[in-house]
């Protein structure tokens, strides 16, 4: 099993370690050639604005959003989590607009840059899953068939739509490997 993460800018290279702990090869993606062969595709955090930029200028957006559409299992976090996204709120940047959600972009920034909790996901079992957020996001809005899997603050921070998990924290920045290894499931 190989899993592609796009590598155009961001926190890649943390997410192609996290995987290696799971035992699971990567490879960084820049080109659309890059795509074949993988089995599923991690859009790491960075910066949407210049992702998105870098996306069409690598001729990687429609290749992605076709991926995206026919099934292959993604996994966004914080940025990648927006580019996922349907509508973000204000903004009519590009997003690949695969999952049926509204983000709010840099949603914590009034109250604190960054911070790091405990948050509940019953999906990973009892014990609270440790998150950074880096300027994150959240989800606003999700459609019926939307599994919202995690909530801080009321505010929806983990969700899955069918392919696509979406994370508006940074798991690939901590030792705890438990979602990387949900989404490796996702793709059995
Ligand atoms: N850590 C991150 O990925 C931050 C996301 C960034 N604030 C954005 O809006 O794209």
């Amino acid at each position: 099993m190989v899993i592609g993460v796009l590598a155009l800018q961001g926190a890649f290279i943390e997410h192609q370690k996290a995987l290696a702990a799971c035992g699971v090869a990567s490879r960084q993606v820049r080109k659309p050639e890059q795509l074949a062969g993988i089995q599923g595709l991690i859009i790491p955090g960075g910066e949407s604005t210049t992702m998105g930029k870098l996306m069409h200028r690598f001729a990687l957006f429609e290749p992605l959003q076709e991926l995206g559409r026919q099934g292959l299992p993604i996994f966004g976090t914080c940025a990648g989590l927006i580019m996922l996204a349907k509508e973000i709120a204000g903004s009519n940047q590009p997003r690949l607009g695969l999952l049926d959600i509204e983000v709010e972009r840099n949603a914590f920034g009034r109250q604190v840059e960054s911070f790091e909790t405990g948050l509940e996901v019953p999906e990973l079992g009892q014990q609270p899953l440790r998150a950074v957020f880096i300027r994150a996001p959240y989800i606003k809005r999700v459609a019926d068939n939307v599994q919202v899997m995690a909530t801080y603050q009321d505010k929806i921070v983990l969700a899955r739509q069918h392919n696509c998990l979406v994370a508006a924290f940074h798991p690939e920045l901590t030792d705890d490997l438990r979602l990387h290894r949900y989404f490796l499931n996702m793709i059995k």
